[in-house]
């Protein structure tokens, strides 16, 4: 048992509970790897949080950095993110407290890019342009998940059309591959009118799973998960799973390292810290698919 993963008993990893992690490890195992269904956070999970001591850019910030938007409209995106980002990881305020100023966050940066009135075909130079990265090893965790047909959901509170455009230039957007996430909506000139459906927010991750019951009906025959993310709002994007039998969840603990570890560690069975590659999640795979 000792070894069974390695890359476990690494100092950036932090489980509370490492012997519950095993038997879930060993539960899931012996199921087989055709009764997994992974499910990701994509923001600062999928993506670095920061490079060379700068931060990394989430979709919203991707188009923010991008000359499809005027200097002005990117001054009151940018003063938007200094006053509710750290609303958002604060964990002294409860949930039903941030909620409402999530949900006026997201509105108003919506609105505003709306009013940018940006092209549909903007959006590939703006992530091209951009300084996001996927984390390290994503190269791996894509083509691995493809390679044994095991479905990924990347649920998003962030820009679907954004998140696309990152993964394919990537070259990993395969067929195994869903997205849930806000998507813009254009006028037949290409324009952005509006964003489509309800807004998914990084706290109403459960109603957004609870729409899309016909993606978790599909993979009823998949009671396993493997669940990462970056908030604790992210832990709700299980919750439209049929039938679950296990779910095993990757926390990358990105920032406030000391206020946030003791919920992080109550939260999800495994903490990555540090900026952390997706070596521990592509072991987990590689476990799980018997690739060892
Ligand atoms: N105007 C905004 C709104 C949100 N964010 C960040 O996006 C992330 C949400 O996306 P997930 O893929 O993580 O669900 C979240 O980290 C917000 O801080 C933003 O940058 N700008």
């Amino acid at each position: 048992m000792k070894t069974m993963i390695p890359e476990l008993s690494s100092e950036s990893v932090w489980m509370k509970d490492r012997q519950r992690v095993e038997e879930i490890l060993q539960s899931m195992s012996k199921d087989g790897s055709n009764t997994l269904q992974v499910i990701s956070d994509f923001d600062l999970t999928l993506t670095r949080f920061s490079y060379n001591g700068k931060r990394c850019p989430t979709c919203h910030n991707i188009l923010e950095g991008s000359n499809a938007i005027s200097n002005e409209a990117r001054q009151t995106l940018d003063d938007l993110l200094h006053t509710y980002y750290p609303i958002e990881i604060d964990i002294s305020r409860p949930v039903e407290e941030k909620l409402p100023l999530m949900v006026e966050w997201w509105t108003k940066a919506h609105e505003l890019l709306v009013q940018q009135r940006i092209k549909k075909d903007e959006l590939a130079e703006a992530v091209r342009q951009s300084e996001a990265r996927l984390r390290e090893g994503y190269e791996c965790f894509f083509d691995c998940l493809h390679e044994h047909a095991i479905p990924l959901l990347i649920f998003s509170a962030g820009i679907g059309d954004i998140l696309e455009e990152v993964i394919r230039q990537a070259n990993v957007f395969h067929p195994n591959v869903k997205v849930i996430s806000n998507y813009m909506d254009f006028d037949e000139s290409g324009i952005l009118r509006a964003f489509k459906g309800e807004l998914i927010h990084i706290y109403n991750k459960r109603e957004g799973a609870l729409l899309n019951t016909g993606h978790f009906e599909e993979l009823r025959s998949r009671p396993n998960v493997l669940l990462m993310g970056d908030s604790l709002g992210d832990l709700d994007m299980a919750d439209g799973v049929q039938d679950m039998k296990n779910i095993l969840k990757i926390g990358f603990l990105n920032d406030k390292l000391k206020e946030r570890k003791q919920s992080y560690m109550d939260s999800y069975d495994v903490v990555l810290v540090g900026d952390a590659s997706l070596e521990v999640p592509n072991a987990v795979i590689r476990f799980l698919t018997g690739n060892k």
